[in-house]
């Protein structure tokens, strides 16, 4: 991508101008402004002879030109002297001015903006469609207006890896949307922060103490635990209608609350009153409204001499939900040190809050962790960890359900290579490349559709200037790429095979496949994200047949999406499952 060129012409205009003004500021100052006047006047006084003594001119005594003083043509030569500067001056401003407007405006295409919306209107209920849709018009790399501020839409690999390696510098901030100041205590979980200190000690904290691939596998005995425990649950639901996102949801709060935050920090019994721990039921409605909050258009983030008037109420329940999300955090919080004062002596960190909390105490550390620090940093892991992995494994079984014969084709691999005598381990996930290429799939066509961060504020403007000579931009999104028959076949269609024998990963480095982001803002918990995923689908598929309600045909089966800042189905699949291996293994 190439800063766009003033025009060749326009450059010439600009230079002459700028030229023939040096030049006559120079001989001004060497001859004295009234000198130059008088040089001027007495150039055209003596044009003016020539005209008044031609033979055509009328010599009668009283002719008025006769009478007139020698001054007047002097001060009208002046007068018009003067007006000649001013009209030079003012050419040359305004040509520079359409010059340098020239060049900024030299936009990506894009639709016409509406004054005070821009192209909100362009935008529907699940904008990544909307994106999909008017890139096809528009080209892999667009201009919208949201409100007051310009974004642009990149669509295509090779944009995106402009993007997110080539410049991922300029491009790794986050914009500073109401979400990230209301419901990520200001900007202080990682996902939310600007580039800083601040997020690069989160990034640390995650790859060596949480996300680390020695740590994942050490909590490998809780992953199994948890698995099982999904197990049996599902088994004492078998032949009943299950919404299977209940389940899910709640086995990966679960697991990435045991391993981030040390146990559950939730309780699962509908009727305790007594306990000081948030229902489980209440900590997934939390769950779910961070996510759909995180992602909504709030028309004061792009509007904001409107902001104060919180139009959706959004704001409203931003604070809301953040008085819910403090009470849940300082009771962890209050555990731990209570766990810490009553061991004092030869206490050890065994968890990611010990050690925030152990850094919020150091004073030598680059950035001082207040309370809002600490606890943005226990929300990465808890909302980034939990929805995602959930949703994903909830959106591939919709789409088997939908085409039975690619159900029969993984349950076919798990027989052939794990046998029906007992559960899939991790260690296993290697030898099952349909349900790799059903997970990549599924992952390819879902996760993150809602990524709609654009990037705003001066400094990133003229970064974004310097950069390419446009403004603030939204990354790819995974959607449009992931329609683009360019670089898909029959991409409208669920196909695992269309990975078979194609060397593509989804960890950053294939850009028309980016389920986790790439770059230095790329997901930091995506080993543990595919770990999961891929464990928990493959035992799910291993030790249940899957079929729909009796009254539900595989093409009736809804696909609609509700956005968010993950993608959900917007009506959750109801399915019923069957036990396929003996019964011992559920217990
Ligand atoms: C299926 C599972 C997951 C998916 C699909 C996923 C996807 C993503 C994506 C697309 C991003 C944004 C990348 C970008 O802006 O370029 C992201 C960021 C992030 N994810 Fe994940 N993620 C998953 C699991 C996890 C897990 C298990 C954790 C932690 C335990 C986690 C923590 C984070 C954090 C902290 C960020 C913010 C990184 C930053 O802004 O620098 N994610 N994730």
């Amino acid at each position: 991508m190439q800063r766009p060129d003033v025009l060749d012409r326009e450059k010439l205009i600009v230079g002459f101008l700028l030229f023939s003004c040096a030049v006559l500021y120079v001989v001004s100052k060497r001859m004295g402004i009234l000198k130059l006047q008088r040089t001027i006047t007495a150039a055209i006084k003596a044009a003016s002879i020539n005209c008044l003594t031609s033979p055509n001119f009328d010599h009668h005594p009283n002719h008025y030109h006769h009478q007139l003083p020698m001054e007047a043509p002097t001060l009208v030569v002046q007068a018009l002297t003067w007006l000649a500067l001013i009209a030079l001056f003012h050419y040359l401003a305004t040509t520079l001015g359409r010059c340098l407007r020239r060049h900024k405006q030299k936009h990506p295409p894009g639709p016409k903006p509406w004054p005070i919306i821009g192209n909100l209107n362009l935008v529907g209920s699940v904008p990544h469609q909307s994106f999909h849709y008017l890139s096809q018009k528009y080209g892999e790399i667009m201009q919208l207006k949201f409100g007051s501020f310009p974004i642009v839409v990149v669509s295509s690999p090779e944009m995106a890896k402009e993007i997110l390696q080539t410049h991922d510098q300029t491009f790794a901030s986050r914009p500073a949307l109401a979400a990230g100041k209301y419901t990520s205590y200001n900007y202080s979980d990682m996902a939310r922060a600007p580039i800083g200190p601040h997020w690069r000690l989160a990034k640390r904290l995650y790859l060596n103490e949480l996300l680390s691939p020695k740590r994942i596998d050490s909590y490998e005995y809780i992953r199994v635990e948890e698995r099982r425990a999904l197990m049996s649950c599902l088994y004492a639901l078998s032949g009943r209608e299950t919404v299977i996102r209940e389940e899910l949801t709640r086995f990966t709060l679960t697991n990435v609350s045991r391993m981030a935050l040390g146990e559950k920090y939730f309780s699962e019994s509908k009727s305790d009153r007594s306990s000081l721990r948030v229902k489980l039921e209440e900590l997934k409605e939390m769950v779910d409204e961070w996510f759909l909050l995180g992602g909504v258009f709030n028309i004061g983030d792009w509007i904001p001499w409107l902001s104060f008037l919180d139009l959706q109420g959004y704001v409203k329940r931003m604070k809301a939900l953040h008085k819910k999300f403090d009470r849940y955090y300082d009771h962890v919080i209050a555990d731990h040190k209570a766990k810490r004062e009553a061991n004092k002596d030869n206490f050890v960190a065994k968890d990611m809050v010990d050690v925030v909390l152990q850094l919020a105490d150091d004073p030598n550390l680059e950035v001082k962790l207040n309370s809002d620090g600490v606890k943005g940093l226990l929300q990465d892991p808890i909302l980034g960890g939990t929805d995602s992995s959930a949703i994903t494994v909830e959106w591939a079984i919709s789409e088997l359900l939908k085409q039975p014969q690619l159900l029969r084709k993984a349950t076919e691999e798990l027989d052939r290579v794990i046998g029906r005598d007992r559960w899939v381990e991790e260690a296993d996930i290697p030898n099952l490349p349909y349900i790799g290429a059903i997970v990549k799939e599924t992952v390819a066509r879902t996760e993150d559709k809602g990524q709609s961060d654009s990037y705003e504020g001066d400094e990133m403007h003229e970064m974004l200037y310097d950069a390419f000579g446009i403004p603030p931009f939204v990354p790819p999104t995974d959607d449009t790429i992931g329609r683009d028959p360019r670089y898909w076949e029959t991409p409208e269609k669920f196909l695992p095979e269309r990975f078979f024998g194609k060397n593509i990963d989804v960890t950053g480095h294939h850009f028309e496949l980016l389920p986790f982001g790439s770059g230095r803002r790329m997901c930091p918990g995506y080993r543990l994200g595919l770990m999961l995923i891929h464990s928990t689908l493959a035992n799910l598929l291993h030790g249940f047949s899957w079929k729909l309600p009796d009254n539900v045909k595989p093409e009736d089966v809804e696909m609609e999406e509700e956005f968010g800042l993950n993608t959900h189905r917007k009506i959750p699949i109801v399915v019923v499952v069957e036990p396929r291996l003996s019964a011992h293994l559920y217990v």
